[in-house]
């Protein structure tokens, strides 16, 4: 009998950048057909080994194997990629090239033997390939007008067309409703059948628990553990991540309402941020929102349910095509976004990458790029000032940095977005509005960011919530959700996570 070989093994692996040591030895195995769970708080160096495992960092030390094989040269991508295979949050497909093309990018010349692209015969084999791992795809559509699921449904299938046994899934489900999870886990789990094995790295644990066999935690660049998933106990695995024993209950959901929003209520204080038949067509209906000191609000819904649109409108990245937004009683001019922040709107987008960051420029430079106006006299900047804020958003966010000078674009992805966040509370806004705020955020940093931004509305200020994440609306003293453009229902705190999910869904009279 023939060993069978993990599908990948890594060894003593050690990478450091710079000063900073993002992976010290570690260890981990994925066999065939197996379902492997990495997790780890912001910055324990997942992506790192990420980079690793598909060639992309060399390692300082260590060795990997791939189905016994040592890894290709580095540098040899072709080698990589008919190894192992990274499906991303941001997807690497071509957006403006077809299916087709996007699968046989690089290789047009395979089994053709000559110059030519034959296009009528790609696009069949392509239709071949889809057909092979059951992908239901049209091969001549254009990569961006995909949806993320088909999106990563075409990688994948490119990712195993190249001879690939090891799928890495960052984050996968990141962008997907509660059926694209269902079918993206159904079809995973036929292609570890085959035999394909996978490495899933989240920041969900109830997916870990739902898809994965093996769940290896590192924490500070270090292996902690390696165990079956059934059978560990959730608090024994946000222990492991942490180094801490669970804590009690969270301190940031939302009770019946928080004192100062029950407070604002019984004084009558007028809403701070306060939107009237505000609509966008072909997005979401006329809404009426009325958000008062104190108070957190949640738009709930799924991809496509408008609420991200909705949050877009009163950042002002997006012009509505009726209504009004105002601010303490004071209209915001629609479609600006300068207007809506020196309106006292502070804006924690989504997309980090494209809204968020300038990489090369310090912690402390991006945490403040909106004040530094208002950091030193007569536009000159106090740098000790703006070191200050810094320091201050490093503590109560949790940023795992080496300090307010460190470039962001050496900090782990979830440190990043704390970054976004620390930008978004530096002008103190009247109202924040975030959009799914923890994205990428590990579990105990989620505490932390979730309970600033309580504290922002319990210092009397007014905060939205955009998000799918139940436990992002936690936070909030009233959640409205939305579907198809429309708020089909409106909970107090209290809900329950089955009518909420129920009403995301788009069942109208989910409440209890
Ligand atoms: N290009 C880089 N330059 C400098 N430091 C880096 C670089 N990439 C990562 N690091 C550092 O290496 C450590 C591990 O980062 P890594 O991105 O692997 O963490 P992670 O576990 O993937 O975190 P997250 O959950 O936030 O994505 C962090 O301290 C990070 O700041």
């Amino acid at each position: 009998m023939t060993a069978v070989h993990a599908a990948v093994r890594a060894q003593g692996v050690v990478k450091r950048f710079g000063a900073t040591v993002a992976l010290d030895g570690v260890h981990l195995s994925v066999q065939p057909g197996e379902s492997h769970a990495l997790v780890g708080r912001n910055g324990a160096g997942k992506s790192t080994l990420v980079g690793v495992l598909t060639g992309l960092h060399k390692p300082d030390a260590g060795t990997v194997t791939f189905d016994g094989e040592p890894a290709p040269a580095f540098g040899d991508v072709p080698a990589w990629r008919s190894k192992v295979a990274c499906v991303y949050q941001r997807s690497m497909v071509v957006p403006d090239l077809t299916v087709a093309e996007n699968l046989f990018l690089n290789r047009f010349e395979d089994g053709d033997g000559g110059r030519w692209i034959r296009w009528p015969r790609l696009r069949e084999r392509a239709r071949d390939l889809l057909a092979e791992y059951g992908v239901e795809v049209d091969p001549a559509a254009r990569a961006k007008d995909l949806s993320v699921e088909q999106r990563q449904f075409v990688e994948i299938a490119r990712a195993l067309s190249f001879g690939a046994r090891l799928i890495i899934l960052d984050e996968p489900t990141a962008q997907l409703d509660a059926a694209g999870i269902t079918r993206l886990f159904t079809k995973l789990r036929g292609l570890q059948e085959q035999g394909v094995g996978f490495l899933f790295i989240s920041h969900h644990l109830q997916e870990v628990y739902e898809l994965c066999r093996t769940v290896t935690v590192y924490r500070d660049a270090r292996h902690i553990l390696t165990a079956p998933v059934a059978g560990l106990p959730k608090e024994d695995l946000v222990e492991a991540m942490t180094g801490e024993a669970a804590a009690g209950p969270t301190s940031w959901h939302a009770v019946a309402g928080s004192a100062r929003a029950r407070e604002g209520a019984a004084t009558g204080d007028g809403p701070l941020l306060a939107v009237e038949g505000l609509a966008l067509e072909g997005e979401f209906d006329p809404i009426d929102l009325a958000v008062r000191p104190g108070e957190v609000v949640g738009l709930a819904g799924a991809t496509a349910s408008g609420n991200t649109a909705l949050g877009e409108t009163l950042a002002g990245l997006r012009k509505p095509t009726a209504g009004r937004i105002a601010v303490r009683g004071r209209d915001v001019r629609p479609g600006s976004v300068p207007h809506a922040l020196d309106a006292g709107i502070g804006y924690v987008p989504e997309d980090r990458h494209r809204q968020g960051l300038v990489p090369n420029r310090s912690v402390a430079e991006n945490a403040t790029l909106t004040v530094t106006d208002q950091l030193g006299p007569y536009g000159t900047v106090l740098p000790s000032r703006i070191r200050e804020f810094a320091q201050s958003m490093i503590r109560s966010l949790d940023i795992k940095t080496h300090g307010p000078g460190q470039p962001v674009s050496g900090l782990s992805g979830g440190n990043q977005q704390k970054v976004v966040i620390a930008r978004a509370l530096a002008r103190e806004p009247a109202a924040l509005v975030a959009i799914r705020p923890t994205a990428g955020v590990d579990v105990k940093s989620k505490d932390s960011l979730l309970g600033v931004v309580r504290q922002v509305a319990d210092e009397g200020r007014a905060a939205v919530i955009v998000s799918d994440e139940l436990d992002d609306l936690r936070v909030c003293d009233r959640v409205l959700a939305l579907f198809h453009g429309r708020v089909i229902a409106t909970f107090d705190s209290g809900w329950t996570d089955r009518e909420l999910v129920a009403a995301m869904e788009g069942i109208e009279g989910a409440q209890e």
